[in-house]
């Protein structure tokens, strides 16, 4: 049976985000995840996990200026320091909120320099950082594609490209974050891959599409997806990264079903 875990940068955004724990909890959910807990003071995050009995499941080393359109920072050249900054503010997160999986957010290719190879150098070398301190932390390290519709110019947007950083960087403390709803779009034969690919994926998330809403609204076979996991013997949460049609309580049919 999946392990269900809401992504609050994407549901309950209704609510404040600490609020978000409790709402989650009642809803049945077991771990969260989200973009990162940075803006929170620690204690108030552990407080509303332990209070609501929840696992952190994973959330992404510090991104740049999100708000401002950046999408992660760990392939540009001239951002080598912050992204070090990074690793240290997301394992001194991570300790605390006792989560064992932190994922990188690789960036934009820059308009102005578009030298493909030094981007992937940069990343190579930050991710080498990285996995050694992580895997000391007992932390797992991911990276995700993500599709160029929703994020034109990022820098990862295929499993071919990340298991070639993956062999790059040579560590065995770094895995794929595997968004089925990114793979949709951007390559499809969606359990053909997953189960190539599984011993490197250390989790997974999902969303319908188009719309990028709840399972069930789209053309992806989550009936079929989630069963196959089970059958493949995946035994890592589900992250919950859709934005809810109608509300997020309202919308969890789809998901009582795979529950029982
Ligand atoms: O957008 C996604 O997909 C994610 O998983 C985020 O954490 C990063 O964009
Ligand atoms: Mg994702």
């Amino acid at each position: 049976m999946p392990k269900f875990s809401a992504n609050l940068s994407f549901l309950y955004q209704d609510l404040p985000f600490l609020d978000r724990f409790a709402a989650a909890a009642r809803d049945g959910f077991m771990g969260l995840e989200y973009l990162g807990p940075y803006a929170e003071p620690k204690e108030m995050v552990v407080d509303a996990l332990k209070a609501n009995g929840l696992t952190q499941v994973l959330f992404n080393l510090p991104s740049g200026d999100w708000a401002g359109g950046e999408r992660g920072i760990a392939c540009l050249p001239d951002r080598v320091d912050e992204f070090r900054d990074g690793v240290a503010a997301a394992l001194d997160y991570a300790a605390v909120l006792d989560c064992k999986r932190l994922n990188v957010i690789s960036g934009l290719v820059p308009k102005d320099d578009a030298d493909l190879e030094t981007l992937e150098r940069v990343l190579v070398d930050n991710l080498r950082y990285a996995a050694p301190r992580m895997a000391d932390a007992g932390i797992k390290l991911l990276i995700e594609p993500i599709n160029l519709r929703d994020m034109p110019g990022f820098f990862l947007s295929t499993t071919d490209h990340a298991e070639r950083i993956l062999e790059k960087v040579g560590s065995d403390n770094l895995y794929i974050q595997y968004d089925f709803y990114h793979m949709q779009i951007m390559q499809g034969d969606l359990m053909q891959t997953f189960e190539r690919l599984m011993d490197r994926i250390a989790h997974v998330q999902l969303a319908d599409n188009p719309g990028r809403n709840e399972p069930g609204t789209g053309e992806i076979n989550y009936g079929f997806i989630l069963s196959e996991l089970d059958r493949l013997g995946y035994d890592g949460w589900v992250g919950c990264e859709y934005r809810p049609k109608a509300g997020t309580t309202e919308g969890l049919g789809w998901m009582r079903l795979y529950r029982m």
